[in-house]
């Protein structure tokens, strides 16, 4: 065809060659743009510059067409280009739910970067490309709100959009096809004796191959999915067996898949402190959270988590933490007076369940000033929350992703259920949100750490608030959506592990714990942060139970990059190889009962905390130093690693002070008025396992009001006296000299014999009997 045919060519034809040949031009684009430099990728449509002058001629009268198409806006109310046509733009503005079919383009995209690059100079729209450009995005489905914001409705040329994240700098690529073949080989070469030809080291492998449980149970569990079920039992208590058998590193095989399960400070250090995040992400957790949490910053990938880090970690501030204790006390009060009436009665309370309601409206009212009113009511939002938070555990502890089935969500109970919860849930969200953006006061950080919000003193407030927040994407929904769960049964889980232990443990702690709470709070209403500070026994109480039950029990990584993890305590002396696309387990139970970092680690010992603790077989472990303990807790830099209650590293938890408040003053005010006694024997409390440890039995409890007035019948001296008798001092250090070892073993021992003799005036009462 001679190019002056053209102007006789039928228009549907001149169609089809114009989009084959935007098509093409743009997948060249995409596919290569990666390989490309920035400005080159802004020009993905121009890279097939032979086709310039036909599409010119096609394109001038297929757009002319096409400006006839009637799109109804609000022209005055754009904001941005001027050079967007009618038929690019679209009415709308606010954030949609995530069931809506027009969605706002994902900000950390390259093709949101592409169409930023447009807008950032104005004068380059005009001439071909521009006019490539916008075809493109005409029949890609991009289209502009009202608002400005660019959005993207279904469309049959969907492959016209990138949809690939941008890179940031050099980040490592997402872990692909290739790898996990690559991985699967090496896996298999390495099992028939390989390895050391590969440069792998020789990791012990611990194979799951003998289920002890019936035919029927192990059929359910494969059809389920249930890891747990095929595990025998919660799997981190597997891992526990095997750690004892293969030690601090092992492979943990399922078939053909397999996991890295690390349980050595030296190597955990190295893998959350001292790579950086882009070098490793969070894997399958990413993938299984996805429908739950999206983009939020616990599963976010390293790109998105870069940029959504950065926006969230300031609505943490201190005057904001501050407020947050009134808020704390308030709804622990309406807990307490909740118990009340049982407790005359001497009803049976599911602690367990009372802790869990509690922090859900705490979380509610603090993230998006929600109140779910949970404690005192029960309403199908509420069902609906617990039900996806179930959900989001079983998939955490399945291997077989049967909610990818196709249209799982029409015909799998559970999963029907799953999407209308979650559709309930999006909508209130969106709702909120939608509320705060139209009454929206935007402002830099400082002044919005300074702002009073009587009414409303939510993070998303003040994510909203905040100057140049990208409002128009979902992740500000899934940051939220990530921080109701993340900050809920977590905080929850140690409430109930620390009653339990104190409950269950020598009465002499929890005497001295609740009379350090009714000194400290005595003739207070409510108790402030330097209260929280004084109550030092009943913060290490809640940490020694995230020890004993730390939350999550494992932390989940994949490997981006090659790596090399150091030898720690494990006997493979030059390290351990780590593959690109490597799934790590990192088994926070097992750092924190592991026998050679801790002192008889099973026990419940919050005074550890004050006395330090080393051992030298393990080469690169400093040991825990109590004299680095700077904030309300010993964190994982006091211990090295070896302790890790939130996480360490850039990734670490951003709710720890949030969770640390929290916990401190609801249990304080719970052993400030009531005594608890166990309701079934302390052993068939049981546990189980999803996200965070749970009971198996619930914690059932009576609480017995006591006058909060009246001094504890103290057991004073419990807390020191587990120093002293180790020989330390006092407050747990060794002695400076011999001469202050003798004084203070003397005088202490002393005060205690007179303490214990009969009728003896200021003894202990319970010691007379
Ligand atoms: C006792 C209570 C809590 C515990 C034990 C806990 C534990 C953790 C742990 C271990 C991590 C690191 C996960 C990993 O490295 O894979 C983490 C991350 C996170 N937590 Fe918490 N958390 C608690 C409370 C909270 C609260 C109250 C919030 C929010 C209000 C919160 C929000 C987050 C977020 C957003 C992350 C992701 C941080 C990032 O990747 O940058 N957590 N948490």
């Amino acid at each position: 065809m001679r190019s002056s045919d053209y102007s006789r060519a039928p228009r549907w034809e001149s169609f089809v060659v114009l989009a084959w040949a935007t098509a093409s031009a743009v997948l060249v684009g995409n596919v290569f743009q990666q390989a490309l430099p920035q400005p080159v990728q802004a020009f993905g449509p121009a890279l097939v510059p032979h086709l310039s002058r036909r599409c010119d001629l096609i394109q001038r009268r297929v757009s002319s067409d096409l400006e006839d198409v009637d799109v109804d806006v609000d022209n005055d109310a754009i904001l941005g280009s001027n050079n967007i046509p009618r038929r690019l733009r679209i009415q709308g503005r606010g954030i949609p739910t995530r069931k809506d079919p027009i969605q706002p383009l994902d900000s950390m995209t390259y093709e949101s970067d592409l169409i930023k690059t447009w807008e950032q100079d104005p004068s380059r729209q005009k001439g071909f490309d521009w006019e490539i450009e916008k075809l493109r995005r005409y029949f890609a489905g991009l289209r502009m709100r009202d608002d400005g914001v660019w959005v993207r409705q279904p469309s049959f040329f969907d492959f016209l959009v990138s949809k690939s994240r941008s890179d940031p700098g050099n980040a490592p690529r997402p872990v692909g096809l290739v790898d996990v073949v690559k991985l699967v080989l090496t896996n298999s070469l390495t099992s028939v004796g390989l390895g050391p030809a590969l440069g792998m080291a020789a990791v012990p492998n611990a194979v799951i191959q003998k289920y002890e449980g019936s035919f029927f149970s192990f059929i359910k569990g494969v059809l389920g999915g249930d890891l747990q079920t095929l595990a025998g039992g919660p799997l981190f208590l597997l891992l526990n067996k095997y750690f004892e058998v293969y030690g601090p590193i092992f492979n943990l095989s399922f078939g053909p898949k397999s996991f890295l399960v690390v349980s050595d400070p030296v190597m955990a250090r190295h893998v959350l402190r001292e790579t950086s995040p882009d070098q490793y992400c969070k894997g399958m957790l990413a993938e299984i959270l996805d429908p739950i949490m999206g983009k939020g910053l616990i599963p976010a990938d390293p790109a998105t988590w870069k940029v959504r880090r950065r926006a969230i970690v300031p609505s943490f501030h201190k005057r904001w933490l501050n407020r947050m204790i009134t808020l704390f006390a308030e709804r622990a009060e309406i807990l307490a007076d909740d118990l009340q009436p049982k407790s005359a009665k001497g009803q049976v309370v599911d602690m367990e369940e009372r802790f869990c309601s509690v922090t859900l409206d705490i979380i509610g009212k603090a993230v998006f000033n929600y109140d779910f009113g949970s404690v005192t009511d029960e309403s199908p939002i509420i069902k609906a929350v617990y039900r996806v938070l179930r959900e989001a555990e079983h998939r955490s502890s399945s291997f077989i992703p049967y909610w990818n089935l196709p249209y799982a969500d029409q015909w799998m109970g559970g999963q029907v259920e799953f999407r209308k919860d979650m559709t309930m849930l999006d909508d209130i969200l969106a709702d909120l949100i939608n509320k705060a953006v139209s009454t929206r006061r935007e402002a830099s950080i400082e002044e919005l750490e300074k702002r009073e919000n009587e009414d409303d003193p939510s993070l998303l407030r003040f994510l909203v608030g905040m100057r140049g927040e990208d409002l128009s994407s979902m992740v500000l929904r899934d940051d939220l959506m990530t921080m109701l769960i993340a900050g809920h049964e977590t905080t929850a889980a140690m409430l109930t592990w620390t009653l339990f232990e104190l409950s269950r443990g020598d009465p002499g702690l929890l005497k001295e714990v609740q009379a350090e709470v009714r000194t400290v709070l005595k003739g207070k209403e409510r108790p402030d942060y330097d209260d929280i500070v004084a109550m030092k026994k009943l913060r290490y109480s809640l940490i020694e139970a995230l020890r004993l039950y730390p939350e999550p029990p494992l932390l989940i990584r994949r490997a981006r990059t090659e790596d090399n993890l150091p030898a720690g305590s494990s006997d493979l002396k030059s390290g351990v190889k780590v593959l690109r696309g490597t799934d790590m387990f990192i088994s926070t139970w097992n750092l924190h009962r592991s026998p050679d970092l801790w002192e008889n680690p099973e026990v419940f010992d919050p005074t550890r905390w004050d006395r330090p603790f080393n051992n030298a077989g393990i080469p690169g472990w400093s040991g825990y130093n109590p004299d680095k303990v700077s904030g309300l807790y010993p964190s994982e830099n006091a211990a090295d690693f070896a302790f890790l209650p939130f996480g360490g590293g850039q990734r670490k938890c951003v709710g720890d002070q949030f969770a640390m408040m929290e916990a401190t003053v609801t249990m304080a005010l719970m052993i400030k008025k009531y005594d608890f006694d166990f309701a079934i024997p302390a052993e068939d409390v049981g546990m189980k396992t999803g996200a965070t440890i749970h009971t198996m039995n619930g914690l059932m409890m009576r609480a017995r009001q006591v006058n909060e007035n009246e001094p504890v019948q103290s057991a004073e001296g419990y807390w020191e006296m587990q120093h002293l008798k180790r020989g330390l001092n006092a407050n747990g250090r060794p002695y400076t000299t011999e001469e202050e070892a003798v004084w203070q073993t003397s005088e202490r021992l002393s005060h205690k014999k007179e303490e214990e003799k009969p009728n003896g005036e200021g003894g202990c009462p319970m010691h007379k009997m």
